[in-house]
């Protein structure tokens, strides 16, 4: 829809289509992988409370850096599953209420790394040659060359503070254009940075006294708000200037007025600050007007190049998450690197299916039944037991569990919030990565689940399909799939004859049918006449079905004779 104040009430709007807000301007290029699948509002300048009363309505959030959003927004949001930062920085973002609320908060954290890297160098550039004052001196009709005078940025000395993914980009920069660079940063390898001939040193106290020019580039946190405050200035040199294009308040802009006003320190080149816009009266407001400063309004992830980049990378996500599947950048959950991504996904399938099966196929079956306060098994064999990060079938398998019993608080299950529904559940699960001593595996990758109750379900990927391949003690080979009456019978002739009758009287095709026999080793091989000739005989018969199969129809199954047991799930 084309941009408008407020985007339609939810009784004014028709479609059934999941929708998503955009309240600040993100680049079309990712909206287009969206717009297929979903309704995107993208009204302008949405006020705090406008964004409260509307928020219910929408599934997917899309923000800048302008958007507050408080844990009231996210209480709010019923239906929100994702908030996607079209950037790095999540501050404005309450990452834990989100987390609270099961909502995935994703980012780009590449995206706009090489912009931010080159606004931080253009910025040093124009502090140090004085290039805003000069284009305003002749804007007003003045031609001052002895005032303007700069200097140098080769042969200076570059302190960066936080060599993160910006801060080396920068550091790197520096060295290219003749500075000598040092950082500080506690958590930076040494190796990394020596190959990038930067001095790493251990404590402000090293850095600052030595440099011309100083950089920050860390996230805003409590360790670094006001890391440069009035003490800090005091031992730099009088001609350092400083610069900023990471976020407001990693220097004290009080503390920075004063000593740029006092002379003790030259200047500086900013681009973020505490309040955005400055508070009229506020040190920022006066940073941004003072001759010595070169400001700009929050500029560093603002190229086309950036935006396309981190609106492909977000949008991408929110269409991942929105249609079941897993994001590359949660900011509140682990990072699934992406090769593991992709040998993951299809297991994310199967593992919710064997656990939606082992609740639903147990259920009512004594010990095996209940999966509150159980402790599951999840055994991967194959490839798989060489993936260390098996979070997301952890948080499959809490999903496909508890996904017919409980509305999880009215949310879907998800990699953010699965612990604390396991621990809501009193569901444990311990992941063994292993083979079985002397078993041939016959699929790259086999998953086992189990109990100590006495449940088992196994199952496979074979190319985007999976399948079942044991169920309680039968080897079977169904895909789980749609509603499947699952039959433990004796496997004698007539049997299906006498099923197919009975839901063919309820008007219920079979779609297919699978027979899975007894597991080597379950059979009583020695036994062979009369009840325990029966126990050898037993199967279980797998019917994929269409429609729903109601209580009666159950029942009559499960009176046919040879019939020991029936159960009807929904996968
Ligand atoms: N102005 C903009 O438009 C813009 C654009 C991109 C990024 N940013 C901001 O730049 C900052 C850096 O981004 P990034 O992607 O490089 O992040 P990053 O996480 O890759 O790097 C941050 C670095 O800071 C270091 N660090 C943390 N605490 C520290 C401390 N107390 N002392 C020294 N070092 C410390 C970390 O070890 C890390 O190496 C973020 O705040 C981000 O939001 C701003
Ligand atoms: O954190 C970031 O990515 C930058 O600060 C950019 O913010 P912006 O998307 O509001 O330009």
């Amino acid at each position: 829809m084309a941009p408008s104040a407020l985007p339609p009430q939810e009784d004014e709007f028709t479609s059934s289509r999941p929708r998503i807000l955009i309240p600040e301007k993100v680049s079309p290029d990712g909206l287009a992988l969206l717009s297929p699948h979903f309704d995107i509002d993208q009204p302008k300048s949405l006020s705090a409370d406008e964004l409260l009363s509307i928020i219910p309505q929408y599934h997917g959030l899309i923000i800048r850096s302008e958007t507050k959003v408080t844990s009231a927004v996210l209480a709010a949001a019923k239906k929100l599953k994702v908030v996607a930062r079209a950037g790095v920085g999540v501050d404005n973002v309450d990452v834990e209420a989100a987390t609270t609320h099961g909502i995935i908060v994703v980012n780009s954290p590449s995206g706009n790394i090489v912009a931010a890297a080159e606004h931080t160098i253009a910025l040093l550039m124009a502090a140090a040659r004085n290039v805003p004052a000069g284009d305003r001196s002749l804007r007003n009709g003045g031609w001052e060359r002895s005032k303007l005078v700069g200097t140098e940025v080769g042969g200076k000395t570059l302190g960066i503070i936080g060599l993160g993914k910006v801060g080396f980009k920068v550091a790197r920069m520096g060295v290219g254009l003749g500075m000598k660079v040092i950082a500080m940063d506690p958590y930076a390898s040494p190796e990394m940075a020596a190959s990038a001939s930067v001095a790493l040193v251990s404590d402000l106290t090293s850095l600052l006294p030595k440099v011309d020019f100083l950089t920050i580039h860390t996230p805003l946190i409590a360790s670094t708000l006001d890391l440069i405050s009035k003490s800090e200035l005091a031992t730099m040199k009088k001609t350092a200037k400083v610069l900023n294009v990471a976020r407001g308040g990693v220097y004290n802009e009080t503390a920075l007025l004063e000593a740029i006003e006092a002379g003790t320190i030259a200047g500086a080149g900013l681009d973020v600050f505490t309040s955005e816009p400055p508070t009229p009266g506020s040190s920022a407001e006066a940073l941004c007007k003072h001759p010595k400063v070169v400001a700009t309004p929050h500029l560093g992830a603002s190229t086309i190049e950036a935006q396309e980049n981190v609106s492909m990378d977000v949008c991408a996500q929110v269409l991942a998450i929105l249609q079941g599947g897993l994001p590359t950048s949660a900011v509140n959950a682990p990072l699934i690197l992406p090769e593991e991504y992709r040998k993951l996904q299809p297991f994310v399938k199967l593992v919710e299916k064997m656990g939606s099966l082992y609740t639903q196929h147990y259920s009512g079956k004594g010990a095996r039944g209940a999966i509150a306060g159980k402790s599951f098994e999840l055994i991967y064999e194959g490839e798989l037991a060489g993936i260390s990060n098996t979070r997301p079938l952890f948080a499959a398998l809490i999903k496909g569990l508890t996904s017919s019993i409980t509305d999880s608080g009215g949310r879907d299950v998800n990699i953010v919030n699965a612990t604390l529904i396991a621990k809501e559940k009193g569901i444990s699960v311990s992941e063994t990565h292993s083979r079985f001593p002397g078993e041939e595996i016959v699929y790259a990758s086999l998953v086992t689940l189990r109990t100590g109750s006495g449940g088992i379900i196994s199952g496979y990927v074979s190319g985007k399909t999976v399948y079942i391949s044991r169920l309680d003690k039968f080897s079977a080979s169904f895909v789980p799939e749609g509603t499947l009456v699952v039959l433990h019978n004796y496997d004698r002739p007539g049997k299906i004859g006498g099923v197919g009758g009975i839901l063919g009287r309820h008007g219920i095709n079979v779609r297919f049918m699978s027979v899975a026999a007894l597991e080597d080793g379950n059979g009583d091989q020695t036994a062979a006449v009369g009840e325990d000739a029966e126990k050898e005989d037993e199967a279980l018969m797998i019917l994929g079905v269409e429609g729903q199969v109601g209580k009666e129809v159950e029942e009559e199954l499960r009176g046919e004779k040879g019939i020991l047991d029936v159960s009807v799930v929904q996968l």
